[in-house]
């Protein structure tokens, strides 16, 4: 329940006024269906159909009925049927008002939660994306979000029902106190009975969660693996794994709905055997007159749906408390990891062009707080501007995680980096992020057109810029030949081509930033050796314009390389010119050489 009323706190800073006003306008939409409800006998006695003992027994609640019984001979009754309807049309007026403002309140409310989780989520430091799943951001961004604002919606639903039945409960107090007690109690026994419905929705609500964030997490695997499932003729074990989840899901969804059948079902045997009693009550026992009867009835009657339908909602509010859980949880691990503010300008630019160098003195760095090895142990090294630095190293080495912590995506554990001698910090990081063209070893592509994916890095290039960036990457030539040339769709995550033509791309999406330093994580490993000999050269032509840092597998990749740094098992063992290096033929790099030309 902890988390519902954060939300509900949310929604109320959210909505503010509008809120109060939606529920201002509930009260005043039950009051006037009180007053229909209690303009009935009136109206029965108007037309005749209960005698005049009824009006003498009690008074009525109203005082409409007098005034309308002084009116003409033959006006009283039409002049009640056009008041009661008067009243029934502006509830119902209003009703249509209240409905829309508050769908306007809740679908506001959706959308600022959206906007708030995914820009927290772009906020967020890197180290908080490797320890989550994709698939549960989505499942957070989709399916948690509506099943919360499902749940803020029945909140409000709740409200105005909870509203409506204290109103008719004062009516129907005033005009029997021992009936209406009666009716009162017997809903407090059965919503104590019914406690056991919303425990039951709460815990089916967690399955929920936990079933629908694994529906997700095996979906992206699946699709993301097509390739291999298909190639190792896995597609049995994963249909195996598919249906039973999705009969897991399937009986979860039934259980829940047997749960509310239950509780309905409780309501209506409670609500036929309380008539029962009622009207044994009120006429053997308490002596009521049958019309005062009726009108109990009637209120009954529209009381006790009232219970069952709070009932109700406390369950599918309860089903849905986990989702509004799971988020809440979600917000306050990534409120203590922000680290920076999407909308703020940079004040301080950060370097635009890196004049000195980056260092790193003493860094180390290591995944979880508490693993027992480091990623990075005692790095000491001075990468140059404008000078070409290979990183090489066995696979684990710790290569990439070291480009992490130079760009600021990793933040050391102790020892610092230095970017022209100033500490790297805060805004500083990410201002040289928006001075750094990365290619990654998995380049991203987006499901749209190359020209599109082109624009998406550097927003004003034009054409012309565009094509010198693919001439730079040896990708004018295939992108040419293209039907749709520059226009050409590619598929989701550039799936229509071959794994060089997209680090091609991806490598004239990062040369098209001007970037101040380019980073290339194995950007060239999917190349045959033409277009890798093409790239080298291009690299070359870069040669004194920008820092370029480059990790890679292929020792011939590195050859012109101004400073060779190797790694193994989290620690530089060397770094120098290559030819130094490579001359050396009992070190690490001299060995790596040997190995590759037995290979
Ligand atoms: N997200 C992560 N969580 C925990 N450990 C990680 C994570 N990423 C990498 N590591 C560990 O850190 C070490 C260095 O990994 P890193 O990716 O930097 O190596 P690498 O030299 O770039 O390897 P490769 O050439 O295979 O890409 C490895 O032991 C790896 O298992």
């Amino acid at each position: 329940m902890k988390e519902l009323f954060i939300y509900v706190r949310k929604l109320r800073q959210f909505a503010g006024l509008k809120l109060y006003v939606s529920m201002v306008g509930m009260l005043a939409a039950s009051l006037l269906e009180g007053a229909g409800v209690v303009l009935l006998l009136p109206l029965l006695t108007l037309a005749g159909l209960a005698g005049p003992a009824a009006t003498d027994g009690f008074t009525l609640p109203l005082h409409m009925p007098a005034p309308l019984r002084e009116l003409p001979d033959g006006m009283g009754l039409p002049a009640a049927l056009a008041i009661f309807a008067a009243i029934l049309i502006g509830q119902a007026g209003l009703q249509r008002r209240l409905s829309i403002l508050s769908e306007q309140i809740e679908q506001g409310f959706i959308r600022k939660l959206r906007q708030d989780l995914y820009r927290a989520m772009l906020q967020a430091d890197w180290s908080f994306f490797l320890k989550q799943r994709r698939s549960d951001f989505i499942h957070y961004l989709t399916g948690e979000l509506s099943r919360v604002s499902y749940g803020v919606y029945l909140f409000l639903q709740q409200s105005m029902t909870l509203l409506f039945t204290l109103v008719q409960l004062g009516l129907a107090l005033w005009l029997s106190v021992e009936l209406t007690v009666g009716v009162l109690c017997c809903g407090v026994l059965l919503a104590l009975f019914a406690r056991r419905y919303t425990r039951k929705s709460r815990r089916i609500g967690e399955a929920t969660t936990s079933l629908m964030q694994l529906y997700l997490a095996g979906l992206t695997d699946h699709l993301g693996g097509m390739k291999e499932i298909k190639s190792s003729g896995l597609e049995r074990q994963h249909y195996g794994w598919f249906r039973e989840l999705c009969s897991r899901m399937e009986r979860n969804m039934v259980d829940f709905s047997t749960v509310q059948a239950s509780s309905r079902f409780a309501y209506k045997a409670a609500s036929a055997l309380l008539i029962v009693l009622f009207a044994y009550a009120a006429l053997a026992l308490l002596h009521v007159q049958a019309e005062k009867l009726a009108l109990i009835l009637v209120i009954f009657s529209r009381l006790w749906p009232k219970f069952q339908s709070l009932q109700s909602g406390a369950e599918q509010l309860a089903q849905s408390l986990p989702a509004f859980k799971a988020l809440a949880d979600l917000q306050s691990e990534l409120a203590g990891v922000q680290s920076m503010d999407v909308e703020k300008e940079l004040i301080e630019a950060g370097p635009a062009a890196l004049k000195l160098g980056i260092e790193c003195k003493g860094v180390y760095y290591r995944y979880e707080a508490d693993a027992s090895a480091y990623a990075l142990e005692d790095i000491r090294l001075f990468i140059p501007a404008a000078g070409t630095t290979a990183i090489v190293g066995q696979s684990g080495a710790g290569k990439s995680t070291l480009v992490d912590v130079l760009v600021g995506l990793a933040v050391p554990e102790h020892g610092e980096v230095l970017i022209d001698r100033k500490p790297l910090t805060g805004e500083g990081a990410l201002a040289l992020r928006r001075t750094v063209g990365y290619v990654s070893q998995d380049p991203f592509l987006f499901h749209a057109s190359i020209r599109d994916n082109l624009s998406a890095a550097a927003p004003g290039a034009s054409e012309e810029e565009m094509w010198e960036a693919l001439r730079f990457a040896a990708a004018d030539h295939f992108i040419r030949d293209l039907a749709d040339g520059l226009d050409t769709v590619l598929g989701d995550r550039g799936a229509r081509l071959s794994g060089g033509e997209r680090q091609r791309i991806v490598l004239a999406r990062a040369i098209l930033r001007r970037p101040a330093i380019l980073i290339l994580d194995e950007a060239t490993s999917a190349l045959d050796g033409e277009n890798e000999a093409l790239i080298q050269e291009a690299l070359e032509r870069l040669h004194g314009k920008m820092t370029i840092i480059v990790i890679a597998h292929r020792l011939s990749t590195i050859r012109g390389a101004d400073q060779v740094v190797v790694m193994e098992n989290g620690r530089i063992v060397q770094q120098g010119g290559f030819r130094e290096l490579a001359g050396d033929v009992r070190g690490a790099l001299g060995m790596m050489l040997s190995r590759t030309e037995a290979g």
